[in-house]
């Protein structure tokens, strides 16, 4: 069909697979597993099910014969108008509507689709009283007496099939005082007015109640949908952001009374001089660095007050790739959706949900094969898996930062577009980016100038407003006059008037006062999510091959050199020296084996951590995950070394606690590894460091020289390879240990036992790992 005047788009609860209908007045189609204009395969779904029309601009929904047809609760026997947001249950498979009336001619279109873009209202209505009826509802499924269940799945009285939504999220109960709701351990929260459920709470009347971010008030007998898809409506008041600039110390203002409103469904675009203030300005409308006086409504809630809420909805998609290179693109994704999902979303659904994100980035023909082997993927692509990693979780707001530089102009143009579709599937989607040769593409540009709003309207408009003829000439024309001229002009335009003052909330904040910030909630240690990260480092180890074959071969390597070079003398003072010597060397292999490792293993990944540190990784699990795939490493390079080495040169003595000395000491030097990958924020300055630390470790062990005074307490206190060479000493034979130089000293003088030697090694690791976690927490700050 050509040029449809809606759309109807089918929403398949179970699948999130999308079915569209184009319609156009005097021209019905029909819906089913089999036949008609679209197929929408489901259990119990007939071949020809629904069949839908226009009236007016109105779509109806009608039964083909008897076929069983539920609307937001409510049987169909006749035509029924279809809303947005709507729940359609065809026989036992339920679908969510959404409406879609696509744009005209595009120049004249884009104003207009802005001016008109819809804006959150009540959808529909959930009857949770006792005796109330589960009609003129979105709830598919039956309801019980006294109480309603909100989940996933269609069994729940009030379904919401997003991803975001747990099986079973959260539960309203009719108490003899009134209504209780609990939260039911969902993965991204219940929320009362804003803030965090734990447990459960009483409700009155007026109550805001959020499930992840799908909202709604509580009016004592029924819960009324905000807006019934989860979509955000940003509205930005007065906002400032005031620094310390630390060269002069004066305050400088990076963002300066800036008003807008971004309406759901909507692409803006943030352009402007360098250091205009465009970073700034994204990060405070995502909460990531909030700014300090004036405030920054979602759907007229207070975002940085009740931040905690819309965790989920945000996306942000930074400069730097967010994805592992090394992995497929489908296994990357799917650890990523079971980081961010709901630990009760099944493997199937995961899969379906990957799939579709897939496609929707134009990324399926890819989805097999890693970044960077065996054909790398192009720059376009490494930004479409980064924007897919995010997509994953179905955010409902979208922050781009600059994802398209470096890009040529068409693939820029297809992102774009992309961005577009994605606005289009109503989110909504805030981007910067230099490049003004498909700014088009977008709904509203956002010009800064020196932090202050020059413009907010449609891209179109630019060049008339400023009177110039190409949209690059307007940053020249921007420096002719004083940042506040250009604020004031803008003030005073209509512009301002269309797309500010009139889509300003009239009343400010629609919602009570939230009193305080909520802070983001993380179990301490989280088993699925150890799981996954620990399979996913596995699996990165395993992909590199290269890389890990160097490292497990330096352990036979070095065994090897040391079975040819040292050969066991007969006479007893000789072989004493030559076995603490081989001691000496194999613990100080393994230090280095366990801190080379390590060293890469946290900076490597940074912006990758930073990301999922923003919306849910826990600290515990994200060490925990380094440290048992690095354990496993560390096992089999010092088998390999103690192996060969006890093969070619006999030393007698306890082998089992000779392999525990280096097994312990390079887990603690695995420790120091990460702790110095935790502090640095370059490959590069990791690898730097690692001499730092290792050299003091030869210096400071006791082998080389006579320790004492200053440098002997140091090294107990600090040096990992002081005490494993003392308990790789104690492992030697008696005979060794008793043998006497002529001053009567020991020659090889043993300070501890095995057993305490290493229990200070372990505490040495412990303080290194402490400070690796002090490291990433202090990036977190930052
Ligand atoms: N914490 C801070 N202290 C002092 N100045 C800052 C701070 N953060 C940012 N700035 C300055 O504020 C200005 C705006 O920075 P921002 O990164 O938002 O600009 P931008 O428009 O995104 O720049 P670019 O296009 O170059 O990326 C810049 O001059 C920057 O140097």
């Amino acid at each position: 069909m050509s040029n449809p005047s809606v759309i109807v788009r089918f929403v398949s609860m179970t699948s999130r697979a999308q079915h569209s209908l184009g319609l156009q007045a005097g021209q019905p189609g029909v819906v089913g597993s089999a036949e008609g204009e679209c197929q929408l395969p489901g259990e119990g779904v007939l071949p020809q099910h629904a069949r839908l029309f226009l009236d007016g601009d109105d779509p109806f929904v009608e039964p083909v014969d008897n076929a069983v047809i539920t609307l937001s609760g409510a049987p169909v026997d006749k035509p029924v108008k279809l809303n947005d947001g709507d729940w359609l249950l065809l026989g036992a498979t339920a679908f969510q509507v959404r409406i879609v009336r696509p744009a005209a001619a595009p120049d004249s279109s884009a104003t207009v689709i802005v001016a008109q873009a819809p804006k959150p209202e009540i959808a529909a209505t959930v009857m949770v009283g006792g005796q109330a009826p589960l009609m003129q509802t979105p709830v598919v499924g039956q309801g019980r007496e006294g109480q309603l269940v909100v989940g996933r799945m269609p069994q729940c009285d009030l379904m919401i099939p997003s991803p975001l939504i747990s099986r079973q999220h959260a539960k309203l109960t009719q108490q003899p005082g009134g209504w209780t709701v609990e939260d039911c351990q969902s993965t991204n929260g219940t929320f009362v007015n804003g803030r965090r459920l734990e447990g459960s709470a009483a409700i009155k009347p007026g109550d805001k109640l959020a499930f992840a971010a799908f909202e709604f008030v509580f009016t004592g007998d029924r819960l009324d949908p905000i807006d019934s898809s989860g979509r955000v409506r940003i509205e930005v008041r007065h906002l400032t952001k005031t620094v310390r600039d630390s060269a002069t110390g004066a305050n400088k203002n990076l963002l300066d009374d800036i008003s807008l409103v971004i309406e759901p469904g909507e692409f803006v675009v943030l352009f402007g001089t360098s250091g205009s203030g465009k970073s700034t300005l994204l990060d405070a409308l995502n909460g990531r660095r909030p700014a300090t006086g004036g405030s920054v409504l979602y759907n007229g809630t207070d975002l940085y007050a009740a931040f905690d809420l819309f965790r989920s909805a945000i996306g942000y998609v930074p400069q730097q790739d967010i994805v592992h290179r090394k992995i497929a693109v489908e296994r990357a994704l799917h650890y990523t959706a079971r980081l961010r999902l709901p630990p009760d979303t099944t493997n199937l659904e995961m899969d379906g949900y990957v799939g579709q994100v897939l496609d929707k980035v134009g990324l399926a023909e890819k989805a097999a094969m890693a970044i960077d082997t065996p054909a790398p993927l192009s720059g376009g692509q490494l930004k479409r898996v980064s924007l897919a990693v995010e997509l994953v979780a179905n955010p409902n707001v979208l922050f781009l930062d600059e994802v398209t530089s470096g890009l040529d102009a068409g693939t820029d143009k297809r992102m774009m577009e992309l961005f577009r579709a994605l606005a289009e599937d109503q989110k909504t989607v805030v981007c910067v980016t230099h490049t003004l040769e498909n700014i088009e593409a977008c709904h509203l540009v956002v010009l800064l100038h020196q932090g202050k709003l020059a413009f907010y309207g449609p891209p179109q408009a630019v060049t008339g407003y400023f009177g110039i003829h190409k949209l690059s000439e307007v940053y020249e024309l921007l420096e002719s006059r004083p940042a506040a001229e250009w604020a004031e002009k803008f003030h005073a335009s209509s512009f301002y008037e269309t797309y500010v003052r009139r889509r300003l909330h009239p009343d400010g904040s629609q919602t009570g006062p939230i009193t305080q910030p909520t802070a983001p909630r993380r179990r301490w240690f989280d088993w699925l999510q150890t799981a996954t990260l620990m399979s996913r480092n596995l699996d990165l180890m395993l992909a590199d091959r290269r890389n890990l074959l160097i490292l497990i071969l330096q352990a036979p390597l070095i065994a090897l050199v040391i079975g040819l070079v040292f050969k066991i003398d007969a006479a007893l003072a000789l072989r004493a020296a030559k076995e603490s010597q081989i001691g000496f060397i194999l613990v100080l292999s393994a230090i280095w084996f366990g801190c080379l490792n390590s060293a890469r293993e946290l900076v490597k990944e940074l912006p990758i951590y930073l990301r999922e540190r923003s919306v849910n990784l826990g600290l515990a699990p994200y060490i925990v995950s380094k440290l048992v795939p690095l354990a496993g490493l560390c096992l089999l390079q010092c088998a390999m070394l103690l192996g060969v080495v006890a093969a070619m040169v006999s030393i007698p003595g306890d082998m089992a606690a000779r392999f525990g000395v280096l097994f312990v000491s390079s887990m603690a030097a695995t420790a120091m590894g990460l702790a110095v990958s935790a502090f640095v924020n370059s490959n590069d300055k990791a690898v730097a460091t690692v001499p730092i630390l290792l050299i003091p470790q030869v210096i400071l062990s006791g082998a080389v020289v006579k320790l004492e005074g200053g440098g002997l307490w140091f090294a107990k206190l600090s040096i990992i390879a002081y005490w494993a060479y003392d308990a790789m000493k104690a492992t030697l034979s008696e005979e060794v240990r008793s043998v006497r130089d002529f001053a009567g000293e020991a020659l090889v003088p043993v300070a501890g036992s095995v057993a305490g030697d290493l229990g200070i090694v372990a505490a040495l690791g412990t303080v290194f790992l402490a400070a690796a976690v002090a490291g990433l927490k202090l990036k977190d700050k930052k």
